[in-house]
Parts: C-alpha cells; sequence; structure tokens
C-alpha cells in the first residue's frame, strides 16, 4: 500500500477528504454514507442543476424524497473536487468511467486509492472496470465496492452490508474500517475480480427476472433461472479468475437475491417491462444492458456454455422474442445438472 493509501490508517481512524465523482442515485447515497463515517466528502455532478439542488438539500431527480446534509459539498468542477482528495469513489455508470477518469486524470492526487463503484464491463472491449483504471490512472491502486445495496436504503441509512475488495488485503481492510459506520458494514476481500465480477453479471439476471415476471412465467422459472443464472456467473467468473467463495458472498449471490426479486431494482424493472411489452425509452438506467452484450460475446469467444446470459443480449438486440428465448432453454438436451 502507499503512504497515501494508508494516511491516517489504523486504529482511532481519522476522517478522509473524500471525493465522489458521480451525482446520481447511488453517487450521492455514497456521499451521505461517507458523510456519516466521519469524512469530509465533495461530489463533483456534471450537471449544475444537480450540484445547485444538492446544495438546497436535495437531489429529486435521482433521490426524491431523501434530505442531503449539508455537509456533502456538491460541485461540477472537477479539479475543486479532487484537490486534497485521499480518496476516489468513482460512481458514473460503468460505460462511462474511462471518460469519468480521463476528465479526472491531470486532478488526481498521485497514490490515492480510486474505489470504483459502479457495476459493469465495458461494451466495446470486454474490460473489467479495474482494468480500465489500471490503464488510465496506473499510479493510482485500484478498488471496488459492490454488493447488495440500492442507493435509497443507504441514502436513508437502512443497515446495509457490502464488500470492499483490493489485490491489496491491506487497503481493502484499511477502506473497509474507513467506510463502515453504524448501519454501512463493509466486509473486505482481496478477490477484486471476484467483486466486480459479481457486481456486473448480476444485472443480467435481473432483467432476465424481471422479464420472467412481467411475461407471467411464474415463480418456478423464476427460481430455475436465477438458479440456472448463478451457474453461468461463476462459470464467467472461474474464467476471468474469480473465486468461487467471491461470488457465493456479498456481491454475487447477494446481489442476485437482491435485485432478481425487487422491483426497486432498475434492472429488474427494466425487465418487467420489456416482459410486458411496454415501452423502454427513458427508464433509468440499467447497467445490464450493455453488460448482457458483452457478456453474451465473452462467453462465446471463451466457449463458455451461458445460455441464459445469451438468451438476455438477443432478446435486448431485437433478434429473438422472449417466447422462443423459453423455447430455446426448455427444449436444450437434457444433461446431469453439474453446478460448475
Ligand atoms: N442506484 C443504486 O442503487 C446502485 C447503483 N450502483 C451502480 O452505480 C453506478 C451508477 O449508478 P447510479 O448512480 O444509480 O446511476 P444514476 O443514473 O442514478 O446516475 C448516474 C450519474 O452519472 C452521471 N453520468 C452519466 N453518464 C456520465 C458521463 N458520461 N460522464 C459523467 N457523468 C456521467 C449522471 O450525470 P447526469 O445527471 O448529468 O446525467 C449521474 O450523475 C452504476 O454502475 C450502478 O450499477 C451500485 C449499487 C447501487
Ligand atoms: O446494484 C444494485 C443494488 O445492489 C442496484 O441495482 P439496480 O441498478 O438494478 O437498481
Amino acid at each position: 500500500m502507499t503512504d497515501r493509501a494508508m494516511k491516517g490508517g489504523g486504529p482511532g481512524k481519522s476522517g478522509w477528504h473524500v471525493a465522489v465523482l458521480g451525482g446520481g442515485a447511488w453517487g450521492t447515497a455514497l456521499a451521505l454514507a461517507m458523510l456519516r463515517a466521519g469524512h469530509t466528502v465533495r461530489l463533483f455532478a456534471r450537471d449544475p442543476e444537480t450540484v445547485a439542488a444538492i446544495g438546497r438539500g436535495e437531489n429529486p431527480r435521482y433521490l426524491p424524497g431523501i434530505a442531503i446534509a449539508p455537509g456533502i459539498k456538491a460541485t461540477s468542477d472537477m479539479e475543486a473536487a479532487l484537490t486534497g482528495a485521499d480518496c476516489v469513489l468513482t460512481v458514473t455508470p460503468a460505460q462511462a468511467l474511462r471518460a469519468t477518469l480521463a476528465a479526472a486524470r491531470d486532478h488526481m492526487p498521485a497514490g490515492i486509492p480510486l474505489v470504483l463503484c459502479a457495476k459493469g464491463i465495458e461494451r466495446d472491449t470486454g474490460a473489467l472496470l479495474s482494468a480500465i483504471a489500471a490503464e488510465i490512472l496506473p499510479p493510482n491502486p485500484v478498488a471496488a465496492l459492490s454488493g447488495p445495496s440500492f442507493a435509497s436504503d443507504v441514502a436513508r441509512g437502512l443497515p446495509t452490508a457490502v464488500v470492499v475488495a483490493a489485490g491489496d488485503e491491506a487497503l481493502a481492510a484499511n477502506l473497509a474500517a474507513r467506510f463502515s459506520a453504524e448501519n454501512l458494514r463493509c466486509y473486505s476481500s482481496d478477490d477484486l475480480i471476484g467483486v466486480e465480477i459479481g457486481g456486473a453479471l448480476k444485472n443480467v439476471f435481473a432483467i432476465a427476472a424481471g422479464a420472467v415476471t412481467g411475461a407471467g412465467l411464474g415463480a418456478s422459472a423464476q427460481a430455475a433461472m436465477v438458479t440456472r443464472g448463478f451457474v453461468e456467473l461463476r462459470r464467467i467468473g472461474a474464467a476471468f479468475g474469480a473465486r468461487p467463495e467471491t461470488l457465493m458472498g456479498l456481491s454475487g449471490l447477494g446481489d442476485l437475491l437482491l435485485t432478481c426479486s425487487s422491483a426497486q431494482s432498475r434492472n429488474f424493472a427494466y425487465g418487467l417491462a420489456l416482459g410486458q411489452g411496454k415501452a423502454l425509452s427513458g427508464l433509468p438506467l440499467a447497467e445490464g444492458v450493455p453488460t448482457a452484450a458483452i457478456a453474451a460475446r465473452i462467453a462465446a469467444e471463451r466457449e463458455i456454455d451461458a445460455p441464459i446470459i445469451a438468451a438476455v443480449a438477443a432478446i435486448l438486440d431485437g433478434t429473438i422474442t422472449i417466447g422462443q428465448a423459453v423455447t430455446a432453454l426448455m427444449t436444450r438436451p437434457l444433461k446431469t445438472e453439474t453446478n460448475d
């Protein structure tokens, strides 16, 4: 761990200056969580209206009805957000991470940890977010924060558990200790890739779960899809070098349970609309849409058996209907149940 990444570490932690990049639902919720954990927080939002709203103590576009504490200083000035930061949380969508880091690069303090909080795989390249960070900001150690955590729950201070992962175990433990607060319990992990894969792929199955519900396919189909989807998640995880036990944890099974069972999930809600044949334009961010396409490509290229991911990708690009996908999945050759 670098000196900057360790600064002020150890028992009796002192507050950090935390920069949060992204003024959407999750960025705002994490800013509140960081404040509660005893840090000073600057939040970068590219939209001046969001900055002004946070200044008034609200973010009605992304977290309606939730009061934003005055301690959160919002700005559209990247340099002002990053100057003097001890740690940066990147909370723009996965497909925007490259642009966010490029905009931050010239102002990023050397050696401070970057904590990736988006969930996805880059659509065009197949890169995990940690690989993008390492490419654009090689001097900064990288971590990821993931797990079952709806922004509105965290913003309200409801009890939530997440996992903070970094290749450097000591960094992960330091970040987890610093981010934890009364109602935010952060576990640590040194399986960065496992935690990233779990968070990214669960979104694809959350879309599928919403579609199963929306199309009225029944609770049995739902359970079968989530179970077999989890097998696919672990197969792709294994191909990336994720540890199987990581995927049994919060960022994997935990996040699947949450987002495959609740219309509060935007990915589930997207699938629900799809299953009901409703319009999809104008729906909130559904990270599983680009991730389904690239995950299907990765699975095909690496010859990983992932028929549900392939079906979700094909439904989303309009190649097949939900009905055709169900028929294809139900009529695959019978086989022994293998769960790996
Ligand atoms: N919401 C949740 O419950 C959780 C979300 N996450 C993950 O966090 C990530 C962000 O999600 P969330 O905050 O909910 O999304 P939102 O849609 O609520 O907010 C996205 C934010 O990113 C900004 N943004 C979008 N595109 C760009 C860009 N190209 N450059 C700079 N800023 C951009 C938006 O700015 P603008 O308003 O100007 O468009 C907005 O501030 C996702 O990967 C999601 O999976 C993880 C856990 C929980
Ligand atoms: O990742 C999340 C909760 O852990 C949020 O899920 P959605 O992006 O589907 O709302």
